[in-house]
């Protein structure tokens, strides 16, 4: 009862804070952000929780820098941005892992993987923090770092939610097998080893292959491998590439990716976000950039009819690298990286 006073308390002090500050700015609204934020999701118990989960990790792709990703997102802004949303945010500084760089030093390749223990090991670490926060009603916002971190958050959102679908927003399929891979890269293979394919590998055993094929659906491809096209084709996986964006528009789009995965907008959901699916003109500074991408507001819009489900339970946003490209470019990233995750988390344009 106190306990409930107590937030209740909170959230009136919030609404009051909101209004006011609306008020001074002229843009007075009959119903406060907060309240919009708290009254749809599905999942998650109000006052709505957001655990930032920031994981400065580059070893699963070769470019120093997308380890600073997480640390220039939330310098700035991030978590101040989510709490004027009328989220309760949770960040106690970025992800500490065990010394990487000499973890790195001593993990020579299997077959043609790179970092293979480290990247296990780190992947390993983030599906347990996903995982508690995810059990604690709160929904975990991971900030990368590179995309291998995948096979960590969706590992820990299926453990407590076995049958969310996975919206994985990308240039990139990411699900290069142990056999297929190219570049030996583990940020193009995590989607693989959450389905369970390719042959296995011993350090990647305490990965439970929870994902199914049909709980899954990309948009924004535009560079598939072509032992991934074979992938994708064997087993079904539905795929909204950029031609398929350009033919029917984003919003035909997202309401077929789904209606596929998520027909009665009764599941939880699972938001991975690579920042390279959207143009390089519009996120510069990233590793794998590939032309003919998502404009800003197919972007936006993605994350927007996503938490308009009320199902999201979790979020990555990754591949920001501040290393790469002019200062502005960088600037123009970070943005970004700062409003999709608003979007995904109730930002209104009106
Ligand atoms: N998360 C990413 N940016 N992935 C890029 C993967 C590129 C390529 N398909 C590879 O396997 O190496
Ligand atoms: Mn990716
Ligand atoms: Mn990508």
């Amino acid at each position: 009862m106190a306990l409930l006073g107590r937030a209740l308390a909170r959230s009136v002090s919030h609404l009051h804070a909101r209004t006011t500050h609306l008020h001074a700015r002229g843009l007075s609204r009959s119903v406060p952000r907060w309240q919009e934020a708290a009254k749809i999701s599905k999942f998650l118990p109000n006052p709505k929780r957001v655990a930032i989960v920031g994981c400065p990790f580059s070893g699963g792709q070769p470019r120093p820098g997308v380890d600073q990703g997480p640390i220039h997102l939330i310098e700035a802004g991030l978590p101040r941005q989510l709490e004027e949303l009328g989220w309760e945010v949770h960040f106690d500084g970025h992800h500490q892992f065990e010394d990487i760089s000499a973890s790195i030093a001593s993990d020579p390749p299997i077959g043609k993987l790179k970092n293979p223990r480290t990247v296990s090991k780190v992947c390993e670490a983030v599906a347990k923090v996903v995982g508690k926060h995810a059990r604690e009603g709160v929904l975990p916002l991971t900030l990368g770092g590179d995309h291998s971190l995948g096979m960590g958050t969706v590992s820990g959102t299926l453990e407590q939610y076995p049958d969310a679908c996975v919206v994985w927003v990308d240039a990139h399929a990411d699900i290069n097998t142990v056999e297929t891979t190219g570049s030996g890269n583990i940020h193009g293979m995590p989607v693989a080893f959450l389905l369970g394919l390719g042959s296995k590998i011993e350090e990647y055993a305490w990965i439970k292959p929870a994902l199914k094929a049909n709980r899954l659906v990309y948009i924004g491809l535009r560079d598939v491998d072509a032992g991934e096209k074979a992938i994708l084709r064997e087993h079904n996986i539905k795929a909204f590439s950029m031609h398929e964006v350009d033919k029917y528009g984003i919003g035909k789009v997202v309401e077929m990716a789904l209606d596929h995965v998520n027909p009665a907008r009764q599941l939880p959901i699972h938001l991975s976000f690579d920042v390279d699916s959207l143009d390089p003109t519009v996120a510069p500074s990233t590793g794998t950039p590939v032309r003919g991408g998502l404009t800003f507001r197919e972007g936006h819009y993605i994350c927007e009819a996503i938490y308009e489900t009320g199902c999201l339970v979790a979020l990555d946003i990754v591949e920001v690298n501040p290393s790469l490209e002019d200062a502005a470019s960088v600037k123009q990233t970070v943005a970004i990286g700062c409003s999709l995750a608003r979007s995904a988390l109730g930002e209104t344009l009106l």
